[in-house]
């Protein structure tokens, strides 16, 4: 099942229960158990903008890996509603990763994956996807600030969301929030653009999840939101 929380042209959508417990130790197994590096966000002084471990996984490496990477580009495809669009606008671009909130106070503040409202040049990033394999106890949560919207996820689900916009405010900008107890692993998976801008462009207008529509309003695990 997914929910929309905003539709195109940077649509917001979560696949409830994408990934089951069996998939996520699959993929902790393929990395060799938890991420022990720190993460260094581009652009951010030692990292200073992001509190966590990460770890690339690269496909080429693992067949189990890149069957499990085209079901999620499958889902992502969804939104371009397949039946009447080229499904190929999004491509898997680079490795997997694998990122680990382990201690309180970890957090990845406000940032953007792509160009945050810029035109995107030829092979950025125009959507990501994010697999909670495992959320904290409390905090931990996704936010979009210029969005007003804040995901509180389940273990498995996956929140995908698109940035193909250009030349005004985007609504990317995310957040992780603080963990505040427990423990968070999320495996990250960012598309770039395959094909024209303008066929990507056209895809990111249309309808998406159509079927299995379901509304931030009376679903009651996102919030409004400004902040963490
Ligand atoms: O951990 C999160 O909730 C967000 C992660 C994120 O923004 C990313 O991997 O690009
Ligand atoms: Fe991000």
């Amino acid at each position: 099942m997914c929910q929309i929380y905003r539709p195109p042209p940077d649509p917001v959508v979560l696949w409830k229960r994408f990934a089951s417990p069996h998939e996520c130790d699959a993929l902790l197994e393929l990395a060799g158990g938890l991420p022990h590096l720190p993460a260094l966000a581009a652009g951010a002084p030692q990292g200073t903008i992001r509190r966590s471990l990460s770890k690339a996984l690269h496909w080429d490496h693992h067949p189990q890996l890149a069957a499990f990477q085209a079901r999620m580009l499958a889902a992502a495809q969804n939104w371009t509603g397949e039946d009447r669009l080229d499904p190929s606008v999004l491509a898997i671009g680079e490795p997997m990763n694998l990122a680990a909130y382990l201690n309180p106070g970890d957090e990845y503040r406000s940032h953007c994956d792509g160009r945050c409202g810029a035109r995107p040049s030829a092979q950025d990033r125009i959507a990501t996807s994010i697999i909670y394999c495992q959320v904290a106890d409390e905090g931990g949560h996704t936010t979009f600030s210029n969005g007003h919207l804040k995901i509180v996820p389940e273990q498995g689900d996956m929140l995908t969301f698109g940035y193909l916009v250009d030349g005004r405010i985007s609504l990317e900008e995310h957040s992780a929030c603080p963990v505040r107890r427990g423990q968070k692993w999320i495996a990250t998976q960012w598309y770039r653009a395959a094909g024209s801008y303008a066929t990507a462009a056209r895809a990111a207008e249309a309808e998406f999840c159509a079927e299995s529509e379901k509304r931030i309003d009376g679903d009651g695990r996102a919030e409004r939101a400004v902040s963490c």
